[in-house]
């Protein structure tokens, strides 16, 4: 499929249109998944958002070439001055370090026996490669120095690399007419594969899935660097199964309150105000919200049979969380799902606040080991039934005041199965509205209004749930 992708110089529109593709809204993932749609044209909304984005310009805060093409750039190369605050342990890192420069003197093919093509991207592709002195097995991603961003890929993995959570970067070569990234390998393949052959996720699996990802996002935002492109097609597996996130090809340094305004992202996950052209990091926090809806009932939330249509929904479509699939999925779930996409930026979840939503605390693992020793004795716990009604009238009474108590008080009867979780999380939902979010916000999230359309709920397919722009 033809990728589009306009640009990638500087913070230019950044669109590629793969079409979307059929997820059936059954409980399963298809093994083989039917495209729906013709070949999307960005081109018109590209060059439309490209004059509205210079009618902007003077608002942007950045570069002066931002200033001209109206989109703010991260800062320029070894600036923090932009930061005052110092946020984020590794702000000085605006160039390339030591490792790289070391490694940009040599040639990979002296370290490195390049392998098998294991990935292709829109700017190259990936190869296996074995280091001569010690035999490991790495990912080269080789990116073309005509793409004009390819610095800032290098800086923005250079200054993240580290965290558990991000594809470890472990040295950048060059040649006349290309970088060459060598990086940890991930030979668990990508998410958006393991969705595809898996089906569904269960909220437990789902749920430690997201806090792994919002705390890759978390930590991206302390470091000041927005991703903007948040997909499972970008989250990769290791070998033991342990997600990475990876591909930062649309990544940008931000400074505290800085506002971006290029148009980057996937369609299917980008965030309505990337629309508008006036947005913050907070746009991750959509499309780890679109994913999540994806994990939960196997189909992306937003879909149109153009461009047009696909953004409209976007911007417009109110989810509807109570009927059909949603009935098998839990209160605690939805309504988290509910405050990721939120279309008010203002009242949209944080990722400090998705980490410690109730959903979360319930299913994450620490909670289940922490809680579990802590459980009582199985017979001084009566019927899952009776309690869940004891507690709803305990949560009722307002006798629970928190979140974390509620989860605790959950475990104190016994953790048997996830069945048995979906009644009783299901009391989570009445504790929500009473840990931090006021009746106000709470109303102008996504409401729902009708039902999701089975037909033109799926728009993932195996090889591009959705591609980047
Ligand atoms: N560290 C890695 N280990 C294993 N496979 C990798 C690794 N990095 C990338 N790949 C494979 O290569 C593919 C393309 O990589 P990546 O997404 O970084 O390239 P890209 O050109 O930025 O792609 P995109 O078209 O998504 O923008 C990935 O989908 C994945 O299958």
């Amino acid at each position: 499929m033809e990728l589009l992708r306009r640009k990638r110089k500087g913070n230019e529109i950044h669109w590629c249109s793969d079409p979307p593709v059929i997820l059936p809204s059954n409980r399963k993932f298809p093994s083989s998944l039917s495209v729906i749609g013709s070949h999307l044209s960005l081109e018109d909304y590209s060059r439309r958002k490209k004059k509205c984005k210079e009618e902007v310009a003077e608002e942007a805060t950045g570069s002066c070439k931002s200033r001209l093409t109206g989109i703010v750039t991260a800062p320029p190369c070894g600036s923090s001055s932009s930061d005052p605050s110092g946020r984020g342990l590794k702000r000085k890192i605006g160039c390339i370090d030591a490792a790289t420069r070391i490694g940009r003197k040599k040639k990979i093919e002296q370290e490195y026996v390049l392998g098998a093509t294991i990935g292709q991207g829109k700017f190259g592709s990936v190869r296996l490669c074995r280091c001569r002195a010690s035999g490991a097995e790495f990912a080269c991603k080789t990116l073309h120095k005509l793409e004009e961003t390819v610095h800032r890929e290098v800086e923005v993995m250079q200054h993240l690399s580290g965290h558990p959570g991000v594809v470890t970067l472990k040295a950048v070569y060059e040649d006349s007419k290309s970088f060459h990234l060598v990086m940890e390998l991930c030979s668990g393949g990508r998410l958006l594969d393991q969705m595809v052959r898996e089906g569904r996720y269960s909220e437990h699996r789902a749920a430690n899935l997201l806090r792994e990802l919002i705390l890759v996002i978390k930590y991206c935002h302390d470091m000041g660097v927005v991703h903007r492109d948040i997909k499972p097609e970008n989250i990769l597996l290791t070998a033991s199964g342990k997600m990475k996130v990876a591909d930062f090809g649309l990544a940008v340094r931000i400074s505290n309150g800085q506002r971006l305004s290029g148009v980057a992202g996937s369609p299917a996950y980008v965030a309505p105000e990337v629309l508008t052209g006036d947005y913050s990091e907070k746009v991750d926090i959509w499309s780890a919200g679109v994913l999540l809806h994806a994990l939960l009932v196997g189909v992306l939330p937003f879909q149109g049979d153009s461009l047009e249509a696909f953004f409209e929904a976007i911007k417009n479509v109110k989810l509807d969380f109570h009927s059909g699939i949603w009935e098998s999925v839990s209160q605690p779930a939805r309504d988290l799902i509910g405050r990721m996409l939120t279309r008010d930026v203002s009242e949209r979840i944080t990722a400090d606040e998705v980490l410690s939503h109730p959903w979360i605390l319930f299913y994450t693992e620490r909670t289940l080991k922490t809680l579990s020793m802590k459980s009582k004795p199985r017979n001084h716990v009566g019927t899952p039934s009776r309690r869940v009604e004891s507690e709803r009238n305990r949560i009722a009474s307002g006798s629970l005041s928190d979140g974390f108590t509620l989860v605790s008080s959950f475990y104190s009867w016994g953790h048997k199965s996830e069945e048995q979780d979906c009644g009783l999380i299901d009391a989570l939902a009445v504790a929500i509205s009473r840990v931090r979010i006021s009746e106000p916000k709470r109303s102008r999230l996504c409401s729902p209004t009708g039902p999701i359309p089975q037909e033109c709920s799926s728009n993932m397919k195996a090889n591009n749930l959705c591609t980047a722009f």
